[in-house]
């Protein structure tokens, strides 16, 4: 059988400065309306942790979980990361993809609440206008280039400062049973788990995607990246059309550290277009 060897992670996000990232408090849970034994399903997950590869190696490496290795692939293969970058990190927590996390300002909150990312975009605008005040540590050669699009970023009418957006969003897995096991009511599981019914988890993962993509147009420099989770779906043909109209070139993206019985897969849209926006009524 072959096997698959988890890329090392010796500094995720090293070399950005990961200025904000955003995470969802989650709702408390309702009291159980079925009873299930937990013990089978329990142990069937704590076997497939343990001959999980990537989760093992996670723990060995540090980090918070194996959805790092995730990042690191997508890295490796598409450069999507520079030294100094403004890099926003939505759905964060538990945060590996922010390791480790110097300079990281966290957030809680709904993010598809038009409130929400108001005040996200209207931190964004506060620190890059800081950082410009302050000069920064960038090279003349990078702070002319910076300034010649922050230019066209004017013309288009955007205050555009971020260098790439992720979103690892994912709608978290509501427990509505199993509350005396200690692994299904443990939040970071239910954080990083989805409910497992294919359409109800497709249809949160387009809003969710909706709502980033709203966010990497209002907030994403000329040339920037956007990195997006969805699940897999009917839908997911029409925000791919919708990310092709605002850069350049769009993939579509299974890791191989994320699960193959998952739908779970990324688009990787990389050169943000020059004065092009998406359209908020024309969402997925
Ligand atoms: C799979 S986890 C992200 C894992 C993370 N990338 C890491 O490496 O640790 C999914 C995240 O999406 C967040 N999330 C789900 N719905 C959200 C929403 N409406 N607004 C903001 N975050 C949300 C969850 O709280 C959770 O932190």
């Amino acid at each position: 059988m072959a096997t698959r060897s988890p890329f090392r992670a010796p500094s995720l996000l090293g070399s950005c400065q990961c200025q904000f990232t955003s995470s969802y408090r989650h709702a408390d849970t309702s009291t159980p309306r079925v009873s299930i034994r937990w013990s089978s399903s329990n142990s069937r997950w704590k076997q497939r942790q343990g001959r999980d590869m990537f989760a093992r190696e996670a723990k060995v490496q540090g980090l918070k979980s194996r959805a790092a290795f995730k990042l690191l692939e997508m890295d490796a293969k598409y450069r999507l990361f520079k030294p100094g970058q403004t890099v926003v990190d939505l759905g964060y927590a538990p945060g590996s993809w922010s390791q480790p996390p110097r300079g990281v300002a966290t957030f809680q909150g709904d993010f598809l609440s038009p409130r929400v990312r108001a005040l996200v975009r209207e931190f964004l605008s506060r620190t890059g206008r800081a950082d410009k005040e302050a000069g920064g540590t960038m090279s003349y050669i990078d702070r002319e280039r910076r300034a010649s699009e922050e230019s066209e970023e004017e013309e288009g009418g955007f205050s555009a400062t971020v260098d790439v957006v992720l979103s690892d969003m994912s709608a978290p897995w509501v427990q509505t049973s199993g509350f005396t096991s200690n692994t299904l009511t443990n939040p970071y599981h239910r954080l990083m788990n989805t409910s497992g019914v294919a359409f109800r988890d497709h249809a949160g993962s387009m809003d969710l995607c909706a709502a980033a993509l709203q966010f990497a147009s209002d907030t994403l420099r000329p040339g920037g990246h956007f990195v997006c989770k969805f699940y897999q779906g009917g839908e997911d043909k029409k925000l791919e059309t919708r990310l092709r109209g605002l850069f350049a070139r769009v993939f579509r993206e299974k890791p191989e550290s994320s699960r193959s019985e998952s739908k779970e897969a990324y688009f990787i849209a990389l050169k943000r277009r020059a004065g092009v926006a998406v359209d908020s009524g024309d969402a997925v």
